[in-house]
């Protein structure tokens, strides 16, 4: 089957129309959140799975059997997507919720509950490397016709999803109008298990240290790679082309080197300078 070409656009940004609709986009907007929800909110290829993952066995205390049973996006639905609505409502407590959007969209919903967010960064280069990947597997997304294109595109915001600086930006600078714990997938590789015992000192939520080995060891990169309810593969060919990668595809921190030019990287470097002149990200990743 042939890329899906519809798009919508919301708020700014084009979203993939496979996911999305306006209606399901505003559902998400105007979400009732409890004060016990856990958001998770990321631009993509940033970590979410990973987050999902981690989150998911913190709450089973590090047993494995519901991260091996039920696929993440049933245990961490997208708030915008179309397809989980229904489990949206789950009665479970704490909800785990997912979301790409951008902070302006859904701070309004938040801000009328106590809901908990983890926003998890990723070094930006490393991002656009996993994303072009994953646009030549995700039929919903369009076909990249070269890394050098692509680079542009999310340089200049045009992307799906929209502009990494404004999503990041956008949620830091509601971090202490949210309960808000900012984490990047570079501390989570660092020390995964330091990075577990601080998110569930944030979520108050008590763990053994053989909870937090479990966590570790059933959320590393070559237990999810083989985990079918985490690893995309249970998702049919027509919307994911398994034959043209993984999403689990390497999970490493500085791949972009192997793909940047020194051209494309003073390039990038000169953008996000300009771009993030005025930031307070704490950098957890070496940009040159
Ligand atoms: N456990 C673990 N350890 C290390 N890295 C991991 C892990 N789980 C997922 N990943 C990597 O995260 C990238 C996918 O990001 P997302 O889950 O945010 O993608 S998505 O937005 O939900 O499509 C993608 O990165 P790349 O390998 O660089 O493409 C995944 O491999």
């Amino acid at each position: 089957m042939d890329r899906m070409e519809v798009t919508e656009n919301f708020a700014g940004i084009t979203l993939p129309g496979h996911l999305h609709t306006q209606e399901s986009l505003h559902a998400a907007a105007t979400f009732q959140f409890r004060d016990t929800d856990v958001v998770i909110v990321t631009y993509p290829k940033s970590g979410t799975t990973w987050m999902q993952e981690i989150l998911t066995l913190m709450y089973s205390k590090g047993d494995g059997h519901l991260a091996k049973t039920v696929p993440n996006w049933a245990r961490a639905p997208w708030l915008e997507h179309v397809y989980f609505k229904d489990m949206l409502q789950a009665d479970r407590e704490p909800r785990l919720l997912t979301t790409h959007l951008p902070c302006h969209v859904l701070a309004p919903a938040l801000k009328k509950a106590k809901a908990k967010v983890i926003y998890v960064a990723r070094n930006p280069k490393d991002i656009v490397v996993s994303f072009y990947h994953f646009h030549k597997m995700a039929k919903f997304l369009p076909e990249p016709s070269s890394f050098e294109d692509f680079l542009m595109q999310f340089l200049d915001g045009t992307v799906q999803y929209g502009s990494w600086f404004d999503h990041v930006e956008g949620w830091l600078s509601q971090r202490r109008e949210l309960d808000l714990f900012y984490i990047t997938y570079e501390d989570l590789h660092r020390d995964l298990g330091h990075a577990i015992e601080e998110l569930a000192a944030f979520l108050g939520c008590a763990l053994r240290p053989e909870e937090v080995s479990a966590i570790q060891q059933h959320s590393s990169f070559p237990a999810m790679q083989e985990n079918t309810m985490v690893n995309y593969t249970l998702v049919s060919c027509d919307i994911l082309d398994h034959s043209k990668g993984q999403f689990m595809r390497k999970g490493i921190v500085g791949d972009w080197r192997d793909h940047f030019t020194p051209l494309q990287d003073a390039l990038f470097n000169r953008v996000y300078k300009e771009k993030m002149r005025h930031s307070s990200l704490r950098l957890h990743w070496p940009l040159a």
